[in-house]
Parts: C-alpha cells; sequence; structure tokens
C-alpha cells in the first residue's frame, strides 16, 4: 500500500491551492454576484465579449487512442468492490467518481485515491466473506476520474491555516500518485470537470493542468479533460469552455441531472421559471432538446465528443419486472442520443453495459465515435435555453411527496458515507437529490398549489415528511432505523428546502454535519 497522504504528494497538492486557490475563491465570488443579477431581473445570454471565440474556424487536438472509442461509460464512486466491478463491466470508460456519487468524507477521499492507485497499476483485489473480487482478463475501461467542483472545501488538508480546495485535492493526489504511471501503460491522466459556471472557471482548469504537466516533467496537453456541462450559465458559453480548456479538452457532457438544479437554483425566484414534478421533466422538453442538439453540435464543429447523460433506471437481479422496464427506459434514452449525435453515454449500472454497447453499435457501425457528424442543422437561440414554461407536466401531491422522501433518504445515506444510492428503482446522487429539495424550496417560494388547489408551504412539507419518515422506518425495521441518522438527514433536510435562504448546494451545509 502506497502512503497516499506522502510528503511529496501532500506537497504538490499545498503548492496548487497556494498558487490557484485565491483565484478559485474570486471565481466563487462572481458565480454569487452573477447570480445576484438574475435575482435583481436580469437574464442570461450568448457573451457580447466572446462572439470572436464562437464565430472563430478552431478545433480541439485529436484524442488519444484510449478516449477515441466512448461509447459506453460506466459511472460509479470509487469504492474497493465497485472499482474492481467497474473494472469488469465491459464498458470502455470508467468514470470513477470522486463528486455527485462520494460523499466526501476524509475516508472515502483517501481511501478512493488508493483503489485508483491499485486500479492502476491492476494489483486491486478484495476478500469479503461473500466473495474474492479480483480483476478479470479484461479489456478494461479507460479511467476518467472525476475530481469535486470548485465549490468545496477539503477541511481535512488545511494549506496556510485555511481548508484545501476539494477539487484541487482530488485531481493533486490523482495526478502526482499516477500520471507517469498511466502514461507508461499507454493511458494517461484523464479527467471529467464538474459543475462549472463559466469559461473563466475552464481557464483556471487550464492553468491548474500546465502547472500541474510542467512540475511533474510531463508535456502539456497530455492531460485530457471532459467537461460537464450542467449549469444554465455553462450553456451559454460551451464554445468559450472548449478554447478555454483547447490544449486539453477531450469532450463535452450533457450533465442533465445538475443542470436541471441549475435551472431551478438560478431562477428560483422567478415565477415563470416553475417547473413541474421531477419525474415529468424529460429529455424531451423543448428547454433539454436544444441544450442536448447545441452540446452536440458545438461539440462536432470543435472535434471534441459529445457524451450523453445518465438515465436514472435501475435494473433489478432480483426483480424481472423491475428490470424490464429499467431496460426499456434506458435503451429509449440511448437511441434517442445516438440518435442525435452523441459519441456514447453514460450508464450507472454493469447490467446497462449492454444495452448502451448495443444501440451505440448500431448506429456507429464500423466507426470508433461519430465526430463527423457535424449538426449544421441546428441552430439554438438563448429564448430555447430558457423556455422551462413549455414542459408539459403538473405539480402533483405525488412529485411533493417523491422529493420530500428521496431528499431524506438519500441525506441519510450520504451522511452514513454512500453518496449514490437506488431509491424507488431510481438511482439518486447529489445531483438528484439537488433537484428533489431545490424543487420544494421553489414552490413554497412561488406560492405554487397543488393540482388539487392545495398550496404547498412549509406545514404542509413538515406533515409530508412525518408521513414519509414513518414509512421509511416501517420499510426498513427498527434497527436500521436505529443504527441511521434520519433526525441529523431531516434537520439537514429542512435547512437546504425550507430555510428562506437558499443554500447554493446541499453538499457544502452536509458537509458540515460529517466527520
Ligand atoms: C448525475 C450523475 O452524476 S450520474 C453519475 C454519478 N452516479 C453514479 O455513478 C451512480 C452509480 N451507480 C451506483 O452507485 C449503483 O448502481 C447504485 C447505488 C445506484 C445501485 O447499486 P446496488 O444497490 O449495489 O445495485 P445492485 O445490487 O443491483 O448491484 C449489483 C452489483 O453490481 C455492482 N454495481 C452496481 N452499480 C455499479 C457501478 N456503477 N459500478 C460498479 N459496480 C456496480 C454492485 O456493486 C453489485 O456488485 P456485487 O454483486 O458484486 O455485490
Ligand atoms: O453529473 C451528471 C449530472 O447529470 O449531474
Ligand atoms: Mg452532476
Amino acid at each position: 500500500m502506497t502512503e497516499i497522504l506522502s510528503a511529496e504528494a501532500v506537497a504538490f497538492v499545498e503548492d496548487l491551492n497556494r498558487r490557484f486557490r485565491p483565484r478559485r475563491n474570486e471565481l466563487l465570488a462572481r458565480r454569487a454576484q452573477r447570480r445576484a443579477e438574475i435575482a435583481a431581473g436580469g437574464t442570461l445570454g450568448f457573451l457580447p465579449e466572446t462572439a470572436d471565440i464562437r464565430a472563430g474556424d478552431w478545433t480541439v487536438p485529436p484524442a488519444p487512442a484510449d478516449l477515441t472509442d466512448r461509447r459506453v461509460e460506466i459511472t460509479g464512486p470509487t469504492e474497493r468492490k465497485m472499482t474492481i466491478n467497474a473494472l469488469n463491466s465491459g464498458a470502455k470508460v470508467w468514470l470513477a467518481d470522486l463528486e455527485d456519487a462520494n460523499t466526501p468524507h476524509w475516508a472515502n477521499v483517501t481511501d478512493g485515491q488508493q483503489n485508483l492507485y491499485d486500479a492502476i497499476r491492476r494489483t486491486i483485489r478484495l476478500e469479503t466473506p461473500a466473495k474474492t473480487y479480483e480483476l478479470g482478463a479484461g479489456p478494461y475501461p479507460t479511467i476518467v476520474m472525476r475530481p469535486r467542483g470548485w465549490h468545496l472545501d477539503e477541511r481535512h488538508l488545511l494549506v496556510d491555516g485555511e481548508p484545501a480546495v476539494g477539487a484541487l485535492v482530488d485531481f493533486g493526489l490523482y495526478f502526482f500518485h499516477n500520471a507517469k504511471e498511466l502514461l507508461e501503460r499507454g493511458s494517461g491522466p484523464y479527467f471529467y470537470l464538474p459543475k462549472m459556471e463559466s469559461h473563466l472557471e475552464a481557464a483556471l482548469w487550464n492553468d491548474v493542468f500546465d502547472h500541474a504537466q510542467d512540475t511533474l516533467g510531463i508535456p502539456r496537453g497530455t492531460i485530457r479533460a471532459t467537461v460537464l456541462i450542467e449549469t444554465i450559465p455553462a450553456a451559454f458559453e460551451m464554445d468559450e469552455i472548449i478554447h478555454a480548456l483547447r490544449p486539453h479538452l477531450a469532450g463535452l457532457n450533457a450533465g442533465r441531472w445538475d443542470y436541471l438544479f441549475s435551472i431551478i437554483k438560478y431562477f428560483r425566484d422567478n415565477p415563470d421559471m416553475v417547473l413541474p414534478d421531477r419525474a415529468a421533466v424529460t429529455m424531451t422538453a423543448p428547454f433539454m432538446r436544444a441544450y442536448t442538439e447545441l452540446l452536440v453540435s458545438t461539440c462536432h464543429k470543435r472535434g471534441a465528443f459529445a457524451m450523453g447523460g445518465m438515465a436514472a433506471f435501475i435494473p433489478s437481479r432480483r426483480d424481472p419486472a423491475v428490470n424490464e422496464v429499467a431496460l426499456a427506459k434506458v435503451r429509449e434514452d440511448k437511441e434517442r442520443e445516438a440518435g442525435d449525435g452523441f459519441d456514447g453515454s453514460w450508464v450507472a449500472h454493469p447490467d446497462l453495459v449492454p444495452v448502451c454497447q448495443e444501440v451505440f453499435d448500431r448506429v456507429l457501425g464500423d466507426k470508433p465515435n461519430q465526430l463527423d457528424r457535424l449538426r449544421d442543422d441546428v441552430s439554438v437561440e438563448a429564448a430555447q435555453l430558457l423556455d422551462v414554461s413549455a414542459t408539459p407536466g403538473a405539480v402533483t401531491e405525488a412529485g411533493l411527496r417523491n422529493n420530500v422522501d428521496v431528499a431524506l433518504q438519500y441525506l441519510e445515506a450520504w451522511l452514513r458515507g454512500n453518496g449514490a444510492v437506488a431509491i424507488h428503482n431510481l438511482m439518486e446522487d447529489a445531483a438528484t437529490a439537488e433537484i428533489s429539495r431545490s424543487q420544494i424550496w421553489q414552490w413554497i417560494h412561488n406560492g405554487v398549489r397543488l393540482e388539487d388547489g392545495t398550496p404547498i408551504t412549509a406545514d404542509l412539507v413538515g406533515r409530508i415528511e412525518d408521513e414519509e419518515l414513518v414509512k421509511i422506518r416501517q420499510a426498513i425495521g427498527d434497527e436500521a432505523w436505529t443504527a441511521g441518522r434520519f433526525d441529523d438527514a431531516r434537520k439537514l433536510f429542512e435547512r437546504v428546502a425550507l430555510a428562506d435562504d437558499f443554500a447554493d448546494f446541499l453538499t457544502t451545509v452536509a458537509y458540515d454535519a460529517i466527520d
């Protein structure tokens, strides 16, 4: 076992923090300022000052060999068993997640790095009472690691007395320990970059990459990054984000769940931007179509991959009926993405790899991707990205109840260190839970009524909380209930869904409640 927190590795992370933390702090302040402008009646649009970048004729460098075919990407936390299962899944890429699917307990952060270290060196193994987990014959997926977003601190590592930036801890430790090893093995240091709100944040990552590569004597441009377009302001800066990271950019990904959360958050005080029940907002809603069409056409114009997102349906090995629904729903989602020109997509579970593979195999034929499919037919106006009012669906009691139930169950699991869980046969993670709690906040603060006319108030939500918690207790039994953290989850839920001031991220609030 190597020392993940060796003096050299920590010094590398400290240096990144000293150099880049001040700029990161400025960019977080800029986020708040932009949001305040929206609250004061402003709106979003394509930036006039970067029109030249959008109009310019430029592309990104070609992808390295092991990132050329990304038709199936499995995502999952870097817990040891799941790491081995992901490597044995048959997917082309494994998104090793220290973000939406991970609670940043210090043990998860450091164990995750250890598991990645062992996975890259193919030494990973796990003995459990039930089974010995080890790597199969391969081929193994290319590993693309997703560090935390810019907003999260890491208070277990202080630099000059201040918490380190979570993103720089995750990136720094992974890059320091593995970049050279990956290159020697014919791969490279590849990253997914989450939750950015502007091209200036992408430029910061580019500078971090240049500095990290220079420090370890690795050529600039070796790192390749895929950026999640999962905030509404970033949707207006796709070209600019690709341009800012140009030497390192491999692609963009349509991170649908955080994208929905971001729309709710950004326009939370605008009654014209209220969305119906979470389940009613699908990828075929006009504003979601505008987003994915713009993403594919922007990427392919620049020679960058367009990666699809996560259909949340989880298969079941125990219930054939649930399994059949999940496979059908995921197939439908992947068929739409492949038909739209995406180069590949995400699955949340090993049993979904074959369906995604099959759908993309059929569309790709003998090609590794469809970068050559320029979507010149696409033209998206700013108003289309913001037109949430054309979304069919109602706000119902079942939708409200589901939001309360899911948010409570997810927060309880998160506090125990489990950042991704299956609830009612759907994958729930930080992004989906954000939607649930922010919808409740939005509905209450905009005076929304249920379709039967009942006003949505904090009192109503409190009564639903009582009822849902009783059902959860009955379902899991007294022992699991007592061992769980439902009281803490309830307090947290009320802070992020019912308090007057809207918390920017449930994870920053919840982070204060973990050791
Ligand atoms: C919005 C976004 O950012 S999406 C990306 C972030 N979210 C994720 O990555 C979620 C990934 N998926 C998961 O975490 C899991 O699939 C869950 C929590 C939803 C469900 O997991 P489980 O309840 O364990 O499912 P299930 O019991 O069907 O698992 C069967 C086996 O598959 C394994 N498995 C399930 N999902 C994964 C995965 N994503 N990666 C690797 N192995 C997995 C399980 O570990 C289990 O292994 P075992 O048989 O050796 O014990
Ligand atoms: O990270 C992906 C998302 O949908 O959010
Ligand atoms: Mg996300």
